[in-house]
């Protein structure tokens, strides 16, 4: 996402960050060219003139063109400003009040009830809460279906009431349930909407007045670019709502949407969906998202989500194993899935400062490990716990089961054998002289 945002405003910075020649001129010429591409990136006419114009202002109070490192604090008062443009602070989901009750409001297809499903599942497992999902869309069986599927997922009740077409009494009654169950958060899922369909805009603003929540949130699909901040602006007037949820960033977004939304609403971004899994949900924090503009990474990211997904148990059983050296096939697939569960790989990889534009026209499979997978899956249990059991037509069968070569079968068993190599080596390391000579050995 905004790679060619990203992009542009690198070129832009170039001429300044070359040596001796900064000018009023080129200043002006930059702060151009920057406005130019935060137009093609979508950003709103109005957002973007008045970005350019604080930038200047800054830049001109500052005395960047006599600065020891003018190039470098332009890029400073940029990103300072891109961050303020997106709200400055992240700003935190309201979850008091029991049940805490949150709506979600926007167009049809925006992304709703997979967000839904993604907060259920991050309040449950990061906050301790136990959310209740509310089915209000009466008017797709489907979407009723859909959210049942991942309430399962997830392990969320999903509250229905299949034949009732009324969402405001379905939500009203689900808060009842809710009380007796001790569910101390709603989240009410509605039909997509258009903003120009009345009726529906009338029905969800009385959902708003019957059970009076917390939290409504805006959840707008970042590829559709301005339409999203003239969509957002309908929205907000009708139902005032308290925050914003931008969909589909890990798409082939222009970006422009997250940039204008903040100024032209004045309602805070709070999370983004950067893909259809249920983890891919990240909050919204203005100023890692303007590093990422810039280019410049978000490695605090990359390690929250690092940590959200490690799990502390799993590692000491696996500190246990390799210290006995009894690391086996079975903790290798379930390393595989840790990493899988982080999220789209390409996605991942991006977050690392200066690797995003390298691998932009990249194609990173994200099913890089289906054939590492095939080949431990087609192993019996006994050869994956006892792996110095895999002689030649053992692997020649697993070769044939799972579909790849005896080649690859040879490869992964290799590195498999390096990998436990090295790790028991690392845990001998409070014995230097042992570690010594188990290096010279290999
Ligand atoms: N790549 C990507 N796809 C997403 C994301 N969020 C949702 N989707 C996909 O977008 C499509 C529409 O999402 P839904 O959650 O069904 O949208 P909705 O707003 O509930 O749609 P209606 O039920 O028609 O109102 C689905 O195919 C989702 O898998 C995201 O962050 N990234």
């Amino acid at each position: 996402m905004f790679e060619n945002l990203s992009d542009r405003l690198e070129r832009s910075f170039k001429i300044l960050k070359g040596e001796g020649k900064i000018t009023e001129i080129n200043v002006a010429e930059t702060l151009k060219d920057v406005r130019r591409a935060l137009l093609d990136a979508d950003v709103n006419y109005k957002v973007a003139k008045q970005f350019t114009d604080t930038v200047k202002a800054k830049a001109l109070g500052m005395d960047v063109l006599t600065s020891v490192k003018p190039g470098q604090l332009m890029v400073k008062i940029v990103h300072d400003e891109l961050a303020t443009l997106m709200g400055g602070e992240a700003v935190d989901v309201q979850i008091s009040g029991n049940p805490a009750i949150i709506l979600m409001s926007g167009l049809q297809g925006s992304g709703k009830t997979t967000f839904s499903g993604k907060l259920a599942n991050l309040m449950k497992n990061k906050r301790s809460k136990k959310p209740l999902l509310v089915a209000g869309d009466v008017y797709r069986p489907a979407a009723i279906e859909q959210l049942k599927v991942l309430g399962e997922q997830i392990q969320v009740p999903v509250y229905t009431e299949e034949g009732n077409k009324n969402p405001v009494q379905i939500a009203q009654n689900a808060i009842k349930q809710a009380r007796q169950d001790g569910n101390d958060l709603v989240i009410i899922d509605t039909a997509g909407r258009l903003a120009i369909d009345e009726q529906m805009m009338q029905e969800i603003k009385a959902i708003k007045d019957a059970v009076n929540p917390q939290e409504i949130l805006f959840v707008v699909d970042s590829m559709t670019g301005q339409d999203a901040v003239n969509t957002a602006k309908e929205f907000n007037d009708r139902l005032d709502f308290t925050g914003v949820v931008l969909t589909k960033l890990d798409g082939d977004t222009r970006g422009g949407a997250a940039l204008s939304i903040r100024t032209v609403v004045n309602k805070p971004i709070k999370f983004v969906g950067t893909g259809e899994k249920m983890e891919a949900l990240d909050v919204f924090h203005p100023a890692r998202m303007a590093d990422r503009i810039l280019g410049m990474g978000d490695i605090v990211s990359l390690v929250e989500r690092a940590q959200e997904q490690y799990d502390e148990e799993e590692a000491k059983r696996l500190q246990k194993k390799i210290a006995k050296n009894q690391f086996d096939f079975n903790d290798f697939i379930s390393q595989i899935q840790q990493i899988k569960k982080m999220g789209n790989l390409k996605e991942l990889a991006s977050m690392i400062p200066g690797v995003g534009k390298a691998i932009k026209d990249m194609d990173i499979d994200d099913n890089a490990f289906k054939s590492i997978e095939a080949i431990i899956y087609s192993m019996t249990p006994k050869e994956r716990t006892n792996p110095e059991i895999l002689n030649g037509s053992r692997r020649q069968r697993i070769a044939t089961g799972s579909g790849t070569s005896i080649q690859e079968v040879n490869r992964l068993i290799k590195q498999f054998d390096e990998t436990r190599k090295m790790m028991r080596m690392v845990t001998q390391a409070k014995n230097p002289a042992r570690m010594m000579r188990g290096i010279k050995r290999r």
